[in-house]
């Protein structure tokens, strides 16, 4: 996961996350598809980019500059980035108007990308640079256009929606049925879970839950332990959390109501809290 610093110690520096297989420099145009493809803008302390799949890496070097950031939409595009208008970004090496800007701290977290990248097409050339569009000043990568262009069209599309984040997969059909509940199953099930404070949602076919705490170490020491299992399950809550309070609804996303992957969370969640 990557993140911008929002923490004072963290203020300009680099954080880098686990990439096992960098693909950047034979996928030029990655970064800027999943950037596409996130939308949006991207503020100062959130979560940038998030990997999927340990197998599969993109590697992105992001920096924070110093302070919050002073608004704008983010990823800032290279092309408004001084240093990658100089052509001076990529990996070790620095634009030093956005050094400049960085030690000022004025500027907004900067993605220092591979000069390849802005050769990307029109699209990531986009309108202030005019030197990309005439051909002047352009670095040829190790790609040529036509590779660029159908790893963009064809090969990217088929694997984004894999490995960006975004609009999650569903489970396959095969586990599909080992989740689904007979109704005896879940007249019982409905029965024990109210027994042990769970309700059923009106507007959803879910379960939820409050559960109070003494204080947030409390409720955070908790949430940390449902997360694990949720992870190992990879079956997660939606979940709300201020100071001492945990709301949790269950409900499987892919099947659009209650299954027993909810009922053995919920089971899971009932004895952390019990443990607290
Ligand atoms: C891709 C991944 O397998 C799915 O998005 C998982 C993740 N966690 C999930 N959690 C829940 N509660 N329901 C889901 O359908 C679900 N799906």
């Amino acid at each position: 996961v990557w993140t911008t610093g929002d923490s004072p110690g963290s203020a300009g520096k680099v954080r880098k996350g686990v990439t096992p297989l960098s693909l950047r420099h034979r996928l030029p145009g990655v970064a800027q598809a999943l950037r596409e493809t996130r939308g949006g803008a991207r503020r100062h302390g959130q979560t940038l980019f998030q990997e999927t799949d340990a197998s599969f890496g993109v590697n992105k070097v992001i920096s924070s500059t110093l302070g919050p950031a002073s608004g704008g939409p983010w990823p800032r595009s290279p092309a408004a980035t001084p240093a990658s208008r100089q052509g001076l970004s990529g990996p070790g090496k620095r634009g030093s108007a956005g050094a400049a800007e960085e030690a000022q701290g004025l500027g907004e977290p900067e993605v220092r990308d591979w000069p390849e990248r802005r050769e990307a097409g029109p699209r990531a050339c986009g309108a202030g640079s005019s030197s990309a569009a005439s051909g002047r000043g352009r670095t040829r990568g190790p790609m040529s256009a036509a590779a660029a262009a159908l790893l963009r069209g064809w090969l990217l599309p088929a694997i984004l929606p894999r490995f960006a984040p975004g609009p999650c997969r569903s489970f396959s059909a095969m586990s599909a049925e080992s989740h689904w509940l007979t109704t005896e199953e879940r007249n019982q099930v409905i029965h024990d879970l109210k027994a042990s404070g769970w309700s059923e949602l009106n507007e959803r076919d879910a379960i939820y839950k409050e559960f109070c705490f003494k204080n947030f170490n409390q409720a955070f020491g908790f949430m940390s332990r449902v997360a694990l299992q949720a992870e190992k399950m990879n079956h997660h809550p939606e979940w709300f959390n201020i100071y001492n309070k945990v709301q949790i609804t269950l409900i499987s996303h892919d099947y659009g109501g209650l299954t027993k992957r909810d009922v053995k969370l919920a089971q899971f969640i009932d004895k952390a809290a019990a443990s607290v």
